[in-house]
């Protein structure tokens, strides 16, 4: 199950997660200028940094919306760089937050776990459902899986997730509706391969999420850039596993704050990061 691969490479790497969330604006201009195209430029940028921290990540997460944004070209990226992480045998989430129909979510799960896009993982939005997700579920027994948004990192969250519906939290009700296919679908190490997006900056509920969303694995962004910190991440891990941290500007951009070459910078950061998540657990 691909849940007991991220486990043993959390065991193995930390449980933190590099954020390819490449925006050409990241790339550091001399280096830009050694390419006649921007494109090359893109993939390369993600090349040097996948090599120069795929040994401590446990895995990276793409976010698609960086390579949407440029069209066709960008897609392509998209796909040499998913392509590229997975030849190497990294776990690589597809940030991709979809939600639809039943029909027509069949298509996402077609685009996102075969043919040029396919990804270990995808991150979903359940709030229309559980139609929406069935789906991806088809697609388990493949070694995929899915991270469904919980609790988010953004400040709006609250607007809907943690708000009452009834006796339970909307937030809750979603782990209601996933509870029989955790249960039917755990792993060697009691993780099922639906996990759940919760953020990491500073929230109320997070000790109620860890101990009540019984066999999810976390994929936890908001840490470094959006000022999630190492205590919150604390309340969201369980003995340094169980989820993975997400950083991505903060690791693409560290170069900034290190004076280094990009990816020895990122490098850097990454290490720093994971240090500081294993000195608070
Ligand atoms: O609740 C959520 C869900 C997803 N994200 C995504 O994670 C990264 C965070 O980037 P940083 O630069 O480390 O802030 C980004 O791709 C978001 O779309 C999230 O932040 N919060």
């Amino acid at each position: 199950m691909i849940i007991d691969k991220l486990y043993e490479a959390v065991e193995k790497k930390g449980p933190v997660c590099v954020g390819l969330d490449t925006s050409i604006d990241y790339i550091p201009k001399d280096f830009l200028k050694k390419f006649t195209s921007l494109y090359d430029a893109l993939f390369e940028f993600n090349k040097r940094i996948i090599d120069a921290t795929e040994d401590i990540a446990s895995c990276f997460k793409i976010q698609i919306a960086y390579y949407e944004a440029l069209g066709i070209e960008g897609m392509k990226v998209y796909s040499k760089t998913v392509k590229y992480l997975r030849s190497r045998e990294n776990i690589v989430i597809g940030d991709i937050k979809r939600s639809d129909i039943l029909d027509t979510a069949k298509m996402y799960a077609k685009a996102h776990f075969e043919g040029d896009f396919e990804v270990d993982l995808v991150t979903l939005n359940p709030y229309m459902g559980m139609d929406s997700i069935i789906p991806f579920l088809e697609y388990l027994d493949k070694d995929k899986g899915i991270f469904v948004l919980v609790k988010t990192s953004n400040p709006s969250s609250k607007d809907l997730q943690t708000l009452y519906a009834g006796e339970k939290r909307v937030f809750e009700r979603v782990y209601d509706f996933l509870k029989p296919y955790i249960e039917s679908n755990l792993g060697r190490y009691g993780y099922s391969p639906i996990g759940a997006v919760v953020g990491c900056t500073n929230f109320d509920e997070a000790e109620d999420i860890r101990k009540n969303l019984k066999g999810m694995f976390f994929l936890i962004p908001g840490y470094g850039a959006q000022g999630g910190k190492k205590e919150d991440v604390k309340k969201l891990l369980m003995d340094g596993n169980g989820g993975v941290v997400n950083s991505s500007r903060a690791i693409l951009l560290a170069y900034k704050k290190y004076d280094d070459e990009f990816f020895l910078a990122a490098r850097k950061e990454l290490l720093r990061m994971k240090e500081e998540i294993l000195s608070a657990i």
